[in-house]
């Protein structure tokens, strides 16, 4: 067998054109749905990113400010645009870029942002929420992964469903969203003993690990769909994914990288920037 790519770029274009036409209807009612941006220090790999999603917010429609600050910035500096920002009217999502220097404690700051503004989901209160099954914002990029298999016909319910990774960007909330679709949800990670026994009881599997080619072709179920959320920048500058190129061979649909998870990652930045704007003023549908 050889797996179907699934064209999480191309499913990505569709779903912000779908934004766009709702970001418009807003605009007519007078309502610019608006993200802020922050940004600490030089990486230029986070300089990349934020370039990209301010560029994809310009695209639908959604207008965007960005805040830098140099990477010994102080941990009140940051909490004081944070604090700004939860009170400014006009601004609907506020999205700190991640990772934060050593200096800075991320909880700190990404508590502070109110959760009505929290676009990234990574707020306690929003997490706890998720747990529930409760209306919150759904992290960009496991909300990303259950889109792709909407959008693919893929229904989680009462699939045998194995996330390897528990991260609390990805692992951890993908898990609790393929669980509240009614899957059977296994967490796999580092420390898994037995690790193949698990990845291949999975008809789906979704891998967020950050190793490159980490899961090859005899770990997984003949037929599986296998999700690949892992980027991962070789040292000849190639960019994998966590999944090894032989695992086409095996599963039914996959994943590539890039142009599969990525994109859609920034397609739901879009989508919670407007729901939230939806829902701070009061348009929620
Ligand atoms: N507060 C916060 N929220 C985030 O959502 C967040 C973050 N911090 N820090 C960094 C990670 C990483 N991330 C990606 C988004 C899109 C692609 C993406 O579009 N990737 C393209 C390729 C990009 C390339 O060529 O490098 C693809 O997979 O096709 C990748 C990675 C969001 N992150
Ligand atoms: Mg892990």
């Amino acid at each position: 067998m050889t797996a179907e790519l699934i064209d999480g770029k191309a499913i990505a274009q569709a779903l912000r054109r779908r934004i766009a036409e709702r970001v418009h209807a807003l605009q007519e009612r007078g309502v610019v749905p608006t993200l802020a941006v922050v940004l600490v220090g030089e990486d230029p790999a986070s300089q990349v990113y934020v370039r990209n999603k301010v560029a994809a917010c310009a695209e639908v429609g959604i207008r965007s400010r960005k805040y830098e600050f140099p990477a010994d910035v102080t941990v009140e500096r940051l909490l004081a645009c944070i604090d700004a920002l939860n009170g400014d009217a006009e601004v609907d999502g506020i999205l700190v870029q991640l990772p934060l220097p050593p200096h800075i404690d991320e909880t700190l700051v990404l508590e502070r942002i109110a959760v009505a503004k929290d676009v990234d989901g990574f707020h306690a209160e929003n997490v706890g929420r998720l747990v529930q099954g409760r209306e919150c914002f759904w992290p960009c990029t496991p909300h990303g992964v259950m889109q792709l298999l909407a959008w693919e016909g893929i229904e989680p319910q009462g699939m045998d469903a194995v996330v390897v990774g528990r991260s609390n960007i990805v692992g951890k909330p993908m898990a609790l969203m393929l669980l509240n679709a009614g899957a059977t949800v296994t967490v796999a990670h580092s420390r898994t003993r037995e690790l193949a026994a698990h990845t291949r009881r999975a008809d789906l599997l979704v891998v967020a690990v950050g190793k490159p080619e980490f899961i090859t072709a005899e770990m997984v179920k003949p037929g599986a769909v296998v999700i690949d959320v892992g980027i991962n920048r070789l040292p000849d500058g190639r960019l994998v994914g966590d999944v090894a190129a032989e695992v086409r061979e095996v599963a039914s649909r996959i994943t590539p990288v890039p142009g599969g998870v990525g994109p859609m990652t920034i397609a739901m930045l879009l989508e919670n920037t407007l729901l939230a704007a939806q829902r701070r003023r009061g348009t929620a549908p």
